[in-house]
């Protein structure tokens, strides 16, 4: 088998094991991906990003590459907004993509970014639709939230509640009837117009220091809830900040991408992580 290359990136501090799998060859277990995830016994990231092309893996996309994106838990999400902005950086970086414009095939459909000069990451997010009002989610106390769907489920909760002090160390009580596959949590306050402060508790992951289409969900959430359905805001979350746009059936993220490292996983390990 030979080494195993690796990347590690992030997205805002949403950080991210990348596996260069061209041929969709790695045995990738949901177990792999738990060891790989685990921030002691493993690499540690909130999740993986297969680099695989899309044809080996029978995907059709109008883009060459397929965007692999697993939980940190081992489960599949639909879409990963700030894997994609990693991925396509690690693209470019690795002479796989020109900076520039091109499309990234996802489980939610073909993703079109651009690589600015500076190496930060557009994203087009496709549409971010209102999927419920007034869901209750208790974290601490009860919320009521906006149901979200960004190609996976968010529910928003934004409230005068300084968000700050919420405790988000376990997984919030949600409606699991309204949720039959889980969701994404997020807790927003508005800092103004046009600018809004979130945090997180991820699907499949747990809090997070960053979330792309949380930040999604939680620009077309305040924007719902202020009678509007196009806009844009900055978020900060707590790795950093990023701009959305929102419009009718179609939404944009933008924001830094950086890769941090790359290396070889030891193959004794992953053959015992996939046990
Ligand atoms: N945990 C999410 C997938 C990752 C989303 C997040 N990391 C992003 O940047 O969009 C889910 O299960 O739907």
């Amino acid at each position: 088998m030979g080494g195993i290359e690796f990347l590690k990136g992030h997205g805002t501090q949403n950080d991210f094991v990348l596996l260069p799998d061209a041929a969709g060859r790695l045995d990738l277990t949901a177990e792999r991906v738990a060891a790989l995830c685990d921030r002691q016994r493993g690499l540690g990231a909130d999740g993986v990003l297969r680099v695989v092309r899309a044809k080996a893996i029978g995907e059709e996309s109008a883009g060459e590459w397929f965007m692999d994106y697993r939980n940190a838990d081992g489960s599949i999400a639909e879409m990963c907004g700030n894997g994609t902005r990693v991925f396509a950086r690690y693209l470019v970086d690795a002479g796989l993509a020109e900076c520039g414009e091109f499309v990234i095939g996802t489980r939610a459909g073909d993703r079109p970014v651009v690589v600015h000069p500076d190496r930060s990451v557009t994203v087009q997010m496709g549409p971010a639709a209102i999927t419920g009002t007034s869901v209750t989610v208790v974290a601490g106390q009860p919320f009521s939230g906006v149901a979200v769907n960004v190609g996976n489920p968010h529910l928003v909760s934004v409230t005068d509640t300084d968000i700050a002090g919420l405790d988000l160390r376990d997984q919030p009580d949600f409606d699991h009837d309204f949720f039959p596959a889980g969701v994404n949590l997020e807790f927003v306050n508005v800092l103004g117009e046009g600018a809004l402060a979130m945090r997180v508790h991820e699907r499949g992951v747990g809090e997070t220091r960053a979330c792309g289409t949380g930040t999604v969900a939680a620009v077309a959430a305040s924007l719902h809830l202020a009678g509007k359905d196009t806009g844009e805001s900055t978020v900060d979350i707590p790795g950093g900040r990023v701009s959305v746009t929102v419009g009718r059936g179609e939404s944009t993220l933008t924001g830094p991408a950086e890769i941090v490292a790359r290396g070889e996983l030891d193959e004794a390990w992953w053959l015992a992580a996939g046990a």
